[in-house]
């Protein structure tokens, strides 16, 4: 095990993290202990402040405010070993088109200082095991969105970090590779590392997660093991939905317009 990993470590530490664009805040104040070992599902509603989060807590985005330190390492003064230490799909990744998969896990994995042979074996084992060996040779610009975020997953495993962050890694993915993607990631939490996603579907979060914050017009509402968070709720959605006060709008007069009959 490495440091900052194991049995009750934690993974990440953030701490009064804001994020303003112009008059919008899109994070504001975020204070957050993330579990090592633990699949870990960041949930809310669109615009609640989840890209910004995983951007600011990877690297990515520079906070106004707050600090995050990953593994005992803080993002912002030690970006190298944090670097490290993490892997990271973000949402809408730009990709080099021109490679093909195995090319672009080849240039990946040099990047990261594996040796060559190194970088061949897990390339191999990688594209077997997300079912992408057929297309190993086709050029990335002609890859399906669901074969895109596998090989994005797959060039952000190779270095096997200790932390992985995923943004949406499930949108627009069909079934079957989302199980493919699925298996991968329990995987590998269950050898000790720690993944972190985000999402905007509950019912996701419920099935994979065992470990959730939820998030709201940039707070957090509520975290920790999915049970605790969930409480007496039959479901997270329903949980969710109460934790923000939301309630289910009258489909009475509104829009009365839509659908057959008078035009
Ligand atoms: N570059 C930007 N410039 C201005 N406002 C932004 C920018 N990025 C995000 N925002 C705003 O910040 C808020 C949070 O956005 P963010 O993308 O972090 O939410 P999200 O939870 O990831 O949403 P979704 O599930 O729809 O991806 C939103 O109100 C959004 O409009």
């Amino acid at each position: 095990m490495t440091e900052g990993a194991g049995a009750g470590a934690t993974a990440v530490r953030v701490q009064g993290l804001w994020k303003r664009y112009g008059e919008q805040v899109a994070v504001a104040g975020i204070d957050l202990e993330l579990p090592a070992g633990r699949f870990i599902g960041l949930v809310g509603p669109n615009g609640a402040g989840k890209t910004t989060t995983l951007s600011m807590v990877t690297g990515l985005l520079r906070p106004d405010q707050g600090t995050v330190e990953i593994a005992g390492h803080d993002v912002w003064h030690d970006p190298v070993a944090v670097k490290a230490r993490i892997g990271v799909l973000p949402e809408g990744l730009r990709l080099f088109e021109r490679l093909s998969g195995r090319e672009l896990l080849a240039y990946t994995g040099r990047l990261r200082g594996l040796p060559g042979t190194e970088v061949d074996k897990r390339a191999t084992q990688l594209l077997d095991v997300l079912d992408l060996a057929g297309a190993q040779h086709k050029l990335v610009v002609d890859y399906s969105t669901g074969m895109r975020k596998k090989i994005g997953m797959a060039a952000a495993l190779l270095h096997n970090p200790e932390v992985l962050f995923l943004d949406e890694p499930f949108e627009g993915v069909d079934p079957v590779s989302a199980q493919t993607i699925r298996g991968v990631l329990e995987r590998y939490t269950s050898s000790g590392a720690t993944v972190v996603f985000s999402s905007h579907v509950m019912e996701l979060v419920e099935s994979l997660c065992d470990w959730v914050a939820v998030m709201a017009a940039g707070r957090i509402r509520a975290h920790g093991p999915l049970a605790e968070v969930r409480g007496g709720a039959p479901t997270l959605q329903q949980a969710f939905l109460e934790l923000v006060g939301a309630r289910a709008r009258s489909a009475g007069t509104d829009l009365d317009w839509l659908g057959g009959g008078a035009r």
